[in-house]
Formats: C-alpha cells, sequence, structure tokens
C-alpha cells in the first residue's frame, strides 16, 4: 500500500493560488483539489474569495499566480477547454434580459453542439418548475427564477466540473431541492461538484466536504458532517473570528 488516498487524479487541483485586483489581493494561495464524484462547498464570510475562486475555475478570470487545472487543463493556457469541461452557475448575472429561458438553453447548445439536447431541457426546466415561462423573456424574473435558470444552464450539458456559485440564494424549496438533484445527478455520474454559499445547513446538505475561506486563504478543509447542526454552527463561527 503508498500512502497515496486517492487513485484518480484530481479533477480540480489548486496550488498557491492568488488574485489580485489592484491593490486587493481576492484570493492569496489557496490549495484545493477536488475528486469525481465529490462535492465540496466553500464556505466563509462576504469578501473572503470564494467567487473570486470560482471564476478562476470556470477559467473567466486569470490567476495572478499559483497552478490550477480543471480536468487536466490549465486555466492559464487553455481557458477555452476549461469551458467546455465546466458548467458554471455564477453568483450574478449571465442571464440575457431579452431572451427567454428556451433561448438561453439552446443557444448554450448550439455553442457547445450538443446533440438531443432538447428533451434534457424540458426536463431542467419542468424539475425547476420554469416549464410554464420557458417562452417569456428573463427581464421581468424574480431573482429566485434567475438563480433557478442559471442552475439548469450550468447542468445542461452535464459537465464533468459543476460550479454553482450562490445557487440557493433567494431560492423557494421546491429550486432548492431541484438543485440538490442536480447536484446528487452530477455527483453520481462522476462529476465533481463545488458550491459557494452561505447557507451552511444547505452546503453540508448538499456536500461531503467543506473549505472554509477567510481573507483569500484557506482556514479548514473539513467533512460536512463537522459543520452540522448547532455544533457544526459553532464551529464554523469559530473558523470566521
Ligand atoms: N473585479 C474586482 N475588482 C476589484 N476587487 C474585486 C473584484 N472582484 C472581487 N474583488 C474583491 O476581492 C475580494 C474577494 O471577493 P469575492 O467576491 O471573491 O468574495 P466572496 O467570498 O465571494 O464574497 P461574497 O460572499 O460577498 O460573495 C473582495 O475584497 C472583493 O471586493
Amino acid at each position: 500500500m503508498t500512502e497515496q488516498t486517492h487513485v484518480a487524479a484530481p479533477l480540480v487541483e489548486v496550488r498557491g493560488l492568488h488574485v489580485r485586483f489592484g491593490e486587493v489581493e481576492a484570493v492569496n494561495g489557496i490549495d484545493l483539489e477536488a475528486y469525481a464524484g465529490q462535492a465540496t462547498a466553500l464556505l466563509g464570510r462576504n469578501g473572503a474569495g470564494k467567487s473570486t475562486t470560482m471564476r478562476v475555475l470556470a477559467g473567466v478570470v486569470p490567476p495572478t499566480a499559483g497552478a490550477v487545472t480543471v480536468a487536466g487543463h490549465d486555466v492559464r493556457t487553455e481557458a477555452l477547454a476549461v469551458k467546455r469541461v465546466v458548467g458554471y452557475c455564477p453568483d450574478v448575472g449571465g442571464l440575457v434580459p431579452r431572451a427567454t429561458p428556451w433561448e438561453h438553453l439552446q443557444l448554450s447548445a448550439r455553442l457547445r453542439r450538443l446533440p438531443e439536447w432538447e428533451t434534457r431541457a424540458r426536463d431542467l426546466l419542468e424539475k425547476f418548475e420554469l416549464g410554464d415561462v420557458a417562452h417569456r423573456v428573463t427581464a421581468g424574473f424574480s431573482h429566485g427564477m434567475g438563480r433557478r435558470l442559471s442552475v439548469a444552464l450550468a447542468a445542461l450539458h452535464e459537465p464533468d466540473v459543476l460550479l454553482l456559485d450562490e445557487p440557493f440564494d433567494g431560492v423557494d424549496p421546491i429550486g432548492v431541492e431541484a438543485t440538490m438533484d442536480v447536484i446528487a445527478d452530477a455527483r453520481a455520474r462522476g462529476a465533481c461538484v463545488l458550491v459557494s454559499t452561505h447557507l451552511r445547513e444547505l452546503a453540508v446538505q448538499a456536500c461531503g466536504h467543506v473549505l472554509v475561506l477567510r481573507g483569500g486563504a484557506r482556514v479548514a478543509t473539513v467533512d460536512a458532517l463537522e459543520m452540522t447542526g448547532e455544533e457544526g454552527a459553532r464551529a464554523y463561527r469559530g473558523l470566521l473570528d
């Protein structure tokens, strides 16, 4: 036996990630590994660096320093390949106000050259209870409706790496359940899932591992069980100070 506990290579590998915006050090030396079939939650206070880390993994923000690979692709030199293997629900934006949910899904399917996407698109819209508004422009959508569509869009092509930034924010129980299903389905088919959220209880329900960030750095990686209930709330609170 070797000391290695994972035989397969990680789907997400982050070594010494730094991201600077002018004077602001948004991410300050994060290490992270995530494997097929795993779901990992990113928790931390406002400004801890969760969304910036997600943006780097999605290939939309380049690292200032550090090595980051997603499904074996370097985010710095192979950003397009990263975007192909990732399904990304950004924390804000990403929807075109004058387009309908169906048009969003259609555009994503065409850009990715997905064959036979219509049935899955319809199923996702039904799952997220967006079937009735499938042909209504998103301009008038509530915040929660927009979140639900963003998760459906991220999941459409059954990506190897699913990145959900604040997927539960303002979402009703049906939407939360649909998002939990999407996460469970992704894990079952061997995808790797990362979820950034402020909702600790939902994070531990969805994920097996929790990464706590503070000031752009990782302060702990714990089993989700250690973050559940009142004891978990106390443990989490302790990591925030
Ligand atoms: N484009 C940007 N330009 C300048 N500063 C930025 C930019 N994006 C993020 N930051 C800064 O980087 C830090 C980390 O931000 P980030 O959005 O990653 O945190 P977060 O943990 O996702 O916070 P929240 O929980 O509030 O969404 C913050 O100080 C933020 O102001």
